[in-house]
Formats: C-alpha cells, sequence, structure tokens
C-alpha cells in the first residue's frame, strides 16, 4: 500500500473503514488499558476517527498520525474546531494539526508513521490501534509493529500498553485491507516485547464482503 494508494481512497471518499458511531469495542474495553485521569492516547493510523472525539469528551488528550491530510482537515471541521497548523522543525513536509476539544488537547500528525520519532510524538500512556495494522500488507507490518512500539514512550521510560483490533478471515476469499492477522501473526509482531491478552474475539463483518466468514478480535498489549 503505497501513499498514492491512500490518496486516492480519501479522495474518491471510499473510506467505508470510516464509522459515524464510536466503536463499542473502544468505549467497552479502554478501561484495560488503565490510562491515568488526563492521560494521552496515541492513536496511529487514526483517518479522521470519532473514536478520538470520544476519547477527547472521556477527559484524554489524543495524538494522531495520519498520512492523507484531507483526513486531518475533516476531522477538525466535523468537530467544529479551528485548528492551529505547526510545521515540523526539521522536515518540511510534515506537520501537525492542534486543536482543543472537550478541553483536551488533539494533535494530528500529517505524516508517514515511518518518519517521525519518539520526540516528535512525546510520551503517551496508551495506544489505540484501529483498523491500523490491518490496513497494512504483511511486508510492512513488522516494521509498523516495531515503529510503533518506539513511538509509544511513556514518561517512566517503558513502552505504552495498546488496545488492538484485528481481523481474521480467510485471506484466499479477500484482498486486503483490511487484511487477515492470524494468531501466530500477533505473536510474531508483538511477542518479544508485550505481554499478549486476548480479550474476546466475535463475529463480524467486512463491507466490502459481507458474506465472508470473519471473527473480530480485541487484545491488550502490556
Ligand atoms: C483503514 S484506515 C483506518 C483509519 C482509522 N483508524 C479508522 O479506523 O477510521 C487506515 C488509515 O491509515 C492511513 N495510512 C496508511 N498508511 C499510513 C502511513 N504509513 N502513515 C500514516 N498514515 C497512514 C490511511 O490514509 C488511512 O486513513
Amino acid at each position: 500500500m503505497n501513499p498514492e494508494f491512500w490518496q486516492t481512497r480519501w479522495q474518491e471518499k471510499r473510506i467505508g473503514f470510516n464509522q459515524s458511531e464510536v466503536n463499542p469495542l473502544l468505549t467497552k474495553y479502554f478501561n484495560h488499558l488503565n490510562v491515568p485521569a488526563g492521560g494521552r492516547v496515541f492513536v496511529p493510523l487514526c483517518g479522521k476517527s470519532i473514536d478520538m472525539a470520544w476519547l477527547t469528551a472521556q477527559g484524554y488528550n489524543v495524538v494522531g498520525v495520519e498520512l492523507v491530510e484531507t483526513a486531518v482537515q475533516e476531522f477538525f471541521a466535523e468537530q467544529n474546531i479551528v485548528p492551529t497548523v505547526y510545521q515540523h522543525a526539521d522536515n518540511p513536509i510534515i506537520k501537525s494539526y492542534q486543536g482543543q476539544l472537550a478541553g483536551r488537547t488533539i494533535t494530528l500528525w500529517v505524516a508517514d508513521i515511518f518518519a517521525l520519532s519518539a520526540e516528535d510524538i512525546g510520551f503517551v500512556d496508551a495506544v489505540y490501534d484501529k483498523a491500523a495494522l490491518i490496513a497494512l500488507p504483511a511486508n510492512m507490518r513488522v516494521k509498523y509493529s516495531e515503529q510503533v512500539r518506539q513511538l509509544s514512550d511513556t514518561a517512566d521510560k517503558k513502552f505504552a500498553p495498546q488496545l488492538l483490533i484485528t481481523l481474521n478471515y480467510d485471506q484466499n476469499k479477500k484482498n486486503g485491507p483490511p487484511f487477515s492477522i492470524s494468531n501466530e501473526q500477533i505473536q510474531q509482531y508483538y511477542g518479544e516485547h508485550y505481554q499478549i491478552n486476548e480479550l474476546i474475539n466475535e463475529p463480524a463483518t467486512i463491507g466490502s464482503a459481507p458474506e465472508l466468514k470473519v471473527t473480530e478480535h480485541i487484545w491488550l498489549l502490556n
């Protein structure tokens, strides 16, 4: 998946992954992350997810990363926020948009996640990965999981826990994204650095292939 793939998807409004309602799995399982009051949540490959607004309504600050600037602009417009736009100090093609929502700060980087450093992101208390790992093909996922770990520094020099949502289905029956991820792959990507707990798995559907048998898995990585 090159950047043009995602630019085109946003341009043509082929964004079936974007939900108009807050993800019920987030509201149900977020407390497992034990984020301190007023803490900061990192949302990689964030799109314009309304889940970020929910996080601020719960009293958390949010930092997201998204390749496509339109997505970030649409997020702020839909939340009726006029953001301040900052240029990255060292890289002229990277910007961040920052605004206040429910008294909390949302910072969304317009960047390739692999171009950012932990310094750019700042300390975070948790990671919320929804439709991020599963948006990437297998040959990018080890690098992605490592990059998210590197970007999720906590103030006490550890890396933050993650709430991770994945899908499992027969990849022969459909091309990704979203891609199918097996339990073995979760071990491969995260097993070395995290304790992996599967909180739940349940039947799900993919809009573009409604007849496909799909299971949705929610993982807590500590
Ligand atoms: C499947 S969408 C999910 C968006 C959001 N998490 C949601 O659930 O609505 C994946 C998003 O990741 C963005 N993206 C893809 N590759 C990226 C990269 N290397 N760095 C930052 N964002 C990326 C795409 O533009 C797209 O908006």
